[in-house]
């Protein structure tokens, strides 16, 4: 099922990218990236494996600087901020890992709670019980709340990293690689969720993925990553309309559906 087409207000870019460089010694990863993301999008990044997918999305939250090129994100340029403001933009940015690691000595309400307790040290109790408990209600796993990670399934942890990643109300969350190694039908429940997080919580998105279902139901758009620059951008038909042979032989390689 592709995903249906919504207004975007194209207007109002929340993260806005202008000729982005990042090499590691003499392997130039993003040579000249320009990507603007609009509020209330999800943006899916396609790209082979060591495109610099990772890379950009680190940049975008800070953990990595760029050699040249502007990334402003939510009206900030990130490279510019010192670090308590940039501190401050990260809690704004949830970053989900690929793997979303729990702290396996704590039990699921425990994980949830931490990352709140550190950044809203003045929440009462009882908030910090009705923020787990809403955050976990909207995964759809409510009922783990006292198991601990290692009695869940992949699917399951991966729900509560998610859920980890939104407890803190980011207005941008950017998602690595959301259905790597999980079966066929624990993809389709993460794809919903990427969908229902955007929903319900109006949030702004780039996953990252070499999943094109994944692509073809959480992509408002579809952004691939060639040679270093995004070079074709569009809904997923009209990027797999494309005649470049890179963008063909892509999809010939990946989809599996
Ligand atoms: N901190 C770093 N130091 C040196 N090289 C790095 C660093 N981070 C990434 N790279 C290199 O940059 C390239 C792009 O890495 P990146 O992780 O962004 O790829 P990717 O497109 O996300 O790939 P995959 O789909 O396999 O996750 C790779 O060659 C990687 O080895």
């Amino acid at each position: 099922m592709i995903k249906e087409q919504k207004a975007i207000d194209r207007n109002n870019p929340v993260i806005s990218i202008r000729g982005l460089q990042k090499a590691f010694g003499s392997l130039h990863i993003l040579r000249g990236v320009n990507l603007d993301v609009y509020k209330g999008e999800n943006l899916v990044v396609l790209g082979r494996s060591g495109t610099g997918k990772s890379v950009l999305i680190k940049i975008i939250s800070g953990l990595l600087l760029p050699d040249a090129g502007q990334v402003n994100v939510l009206g900030q340029e990130v490279a510019e901020l010192p670090s308590r403001e940039l501190m401050e933009l990260r809690l704004k940015v949830g970053f989900s890992f690929q793997n979303s690691a729990l702290y396996d000595s704590m039990t699921v309400r425990q994980n949830l709670e931490f990352p709140l307790v550190r950044n809203s040290r003045n929440l009462k109790r009882s908030q910090i019980n009705d923020e787990v408990e809403s955050v976990l209600d909207a995964v759809g796993l409510l009922q783990t709340i006292e198991q601990m990670p290692s009695e869940l399934s992949g699917g399951q942890r991966k729900r509560i990293g998610i859920a980890r990643t939104l407890i803190l109300r980011p207005e941008i969350m950017l998602y690595d690689e959301p259905t790597a190694g999980l079966d066929p039908i624990t993809c389709i429940e993460i794809n919903n969720l990427i969908n229902e997080v955007q929903e319900k919580y109006k949030t702004t998105a780039i996953i990252i993925t070499h999943d094109l279902t994944c692509a073809k139901e959480t992509g408002d758009r579809i952004a691939m990553l060639l040679d270093g620059q995004f070079a074709i951008q569009g809904t997923f038909d009209e990027v797999f309309a494309s005649d470049d042979l890179r963008v063909q032989s892509f999809y010939n390689y990946n989809f599996t559906e």
